[in-house]
């Protein structure tokens, strides 16, 4: 599923109606008629209503809606009209419905509280992708009581009035709906909070846009069947060397633990071997979760330059390197990290500790760095952009550095600069240290199964969140730890594999 800026959807529009004859009246129907079929799967006829509608498209997809349920016999329907600039579809919505002989408009008054507070469902279309500037007064009034009075349900025409399709921000104040009906594909703001939040469940009408025309944007959700399409195949005429080597150069003795959950990650995942060089000896705990991972201490502190000449052969035979989870930061590890990355020309996955070194990396396209909030702000070396409400910034900085980046966040952004991924599986259990250092070890065992970079990281994104999901149904979001979510890797994939 693509996942379409506002621009990109209006030309989508455009394109349907001047290239291919559908024009918007077609598809302004066709938006009534989807929010009227999930409107009759859900409420009976002696429902009471209030649209709440704005005066361009987003409004005239309301009125279409009305006037389909007025003449199914829902008779107990108010209509509340905001603004005065109608559009010209709006107007004709306007005269249709009023041939349908519907005359139950209500005005903006003091009344309107009454109306939202015994409205069983409240239709918003009050404004759509067509959202410019701030929110004019009244219309924050409007959202204010519908949000504070309400006591049914709330469902909004395209996307959450008062949210930024293209960034999912609010603008003084938005509608919180407990469904929206979407047309075509997502729009950023779905995904991004707190568009995300304010959208409730979210449902995409296809209407009658022509498919292809969805690649003209270069983003896509990450979906169960894209990552069973991608899953790499175990054919049964196969040997553990063909499933790849996972070199993990992790851990101090400070931070013991992080290198074990990459480990396990990679080792869970499939990866045929598991190599875990890490300079403490208190990371031997990998064993007893799994003993087919290969463990070896250098009996120190941490890493530093001399360490490459004991792992250069290692390094050579490798098929992916981990490097980053627990390291420390102290200059001699961050010159291990540099000389690591520079000598060796097999896929990478930088995370953690080793991404405090990016800056002196000459990266590459099958480089990943896979930073969490702190860490991209950190990298990206500037604190005028909030990085999580830019993605086009984190795609910039892709393309600039020629890497792939996993920015982890509630949506992960997976990016090359020329292609972009958002991830949205996961919850709370997620937010605990460890849950990272086991993605970037997932990761890194699908890349030694012979996927590319970013192939690994949109099926790891997935299974982590998704895994989270199931584990956290069972033992909840407070119990669930990063090692219960690795032994339970097997849930998501089963569920993936099967679907
Ligand atoms: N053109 C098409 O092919 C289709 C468009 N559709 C609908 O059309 C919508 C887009 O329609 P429009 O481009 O007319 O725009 P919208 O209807 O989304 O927004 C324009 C309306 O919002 C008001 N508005 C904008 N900014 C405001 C602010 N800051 N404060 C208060 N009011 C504000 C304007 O006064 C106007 O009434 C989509 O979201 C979708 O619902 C659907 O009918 C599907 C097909
Ligand atoms: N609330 C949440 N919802 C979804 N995913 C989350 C949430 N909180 C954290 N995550 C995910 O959990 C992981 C946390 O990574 P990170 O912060 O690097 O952990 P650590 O460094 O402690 O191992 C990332 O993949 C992130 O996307
Ligand atoms: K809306």
């Amino acid at each position: 599923m693509h996942i379409l800026t506002k621009e990109e959807m209006k030309k989508i529009d455009k394109l349907t109606s001047e290239e291919y004859g559908i024009g918007s009246e077609i598809l302004m129907e066709q938006a009534g008629i989807s929010i009227y079929n999930e409107i009759i799967k859900n409420f009976k006829k002696n429902t009471h209503f209030l649209f709440v509608l704005g005066t361009g498209n987003n409004g005239g997809d309301g009125l279409a809606a009305a006037r389909l349920l007025y003449n199914e016999g829902y008779k107990n329907l108010k209509i509340i009209i905001i603004g005065n600039n109608q559009s010209n579809l709006f107007k004709k919505q306007l005269e249709i419905i009023k041939k349908f002989k519907f005359d139950n408009f209500i005005k903006y008054d003091k009344n309107f509280e009454n109306h939202v507070s015994t409205a069983d469902c409240i239709i918003d279309g009050l404004i759509g992708i067509g959202l410019k500037d701030d929110l004019k007064e009244e219309t924050q009034e409007v959202i204010n009581i519908i949000n504070s009075k309400k006591r049914g349900i709330v469902i909004s025409i395209d996307i959450p009035s008062g949210i930024d399709a293209n960034t999912g921000k609010i603008s003084k104040n938005a509608i919180k709906a407990d469904k929206t009906i979407t047309f075509g594909s997502y729009k950023l703001g779905h995904i991004f909070f707190p568009g995300r939040e304010y959208s409730g469940k979210i449902i995409v009408a296809p209407l009658s846009f022509p498919k292809d025309l969805f690649s003209l944007s270069h983003r896509e959700l990450v979906t169960s069947d894209m990552v069973k399409k991608l899953l790499p195949k175990r054919p049964k005429f196969s040997q553990k060397y063909d499933f790849g080597n996972v070199l993990i150069l992790a851990g101090s003795s400070e931070f013991p633990g992080a290198s074990v959950l990459s480990a396990i990650g990679a080792q869970k995942i499939g990866a045929g071997l598991v190599k875990l060089i890490t300079p403490s000896s208190l990371s031997s705990s990998v064993l007893e979760h799994e003993p087919g991972i290969i463990y070896k201490s250098l009996n120190k502190n941490k890493f530093s330059l001399r360490d490459i000449d004991i792992i250069s052969k290692d390094i050579k035979k490798a098929s992916v390197i981990v490097i980053g989870p627990g390291l420390g930061r102290s200059n001699e590890t961050m010159q291990f990290v540099r000389n690591v990355v520079e000598y060796s020309t097999s896929p990478i996955v930088v995370d953690a500790d080793a991404l405090y070194a990016v800056d002196a990396l000459a990266l590459r396209k099958n480089i990943v760095l896979t930073p969490h909030v702190g860490e991209m702000q950190r990298i990206v070396r500037t604190d005028e952009i909030d990085i999580r409400q830019n993605y086009d910034y984190t795609e910039y900085f892709a393309k600039n550095k020629k890497a792939t980046i996993v920015f982890k966040d509630v949506t992960t952004t997976i990016t090359n600069g020329e292609k972009t991924y958002f991830n949205i599986t996961g919850n709370t259990a997620l937010s605990k240290g460890g849950s990272g250092d086991l993605l970037t070890g997932i990761i890194a065992g699908l890349i030694a199964q012979g996927l590319n970079v970013m192939e690994a990281s949109i099926i790891a994104s997935y299974l982590l969140g998704r895994t989270a999901e199931i584990v956290s149904a069972e033992k909840t979001e407070y119990y669930t730890t990063p090692l219960d979510i690795a032994k339970n890797l097997y849930k998501a994939l089963l569920e993936v594999i099967n679907a």
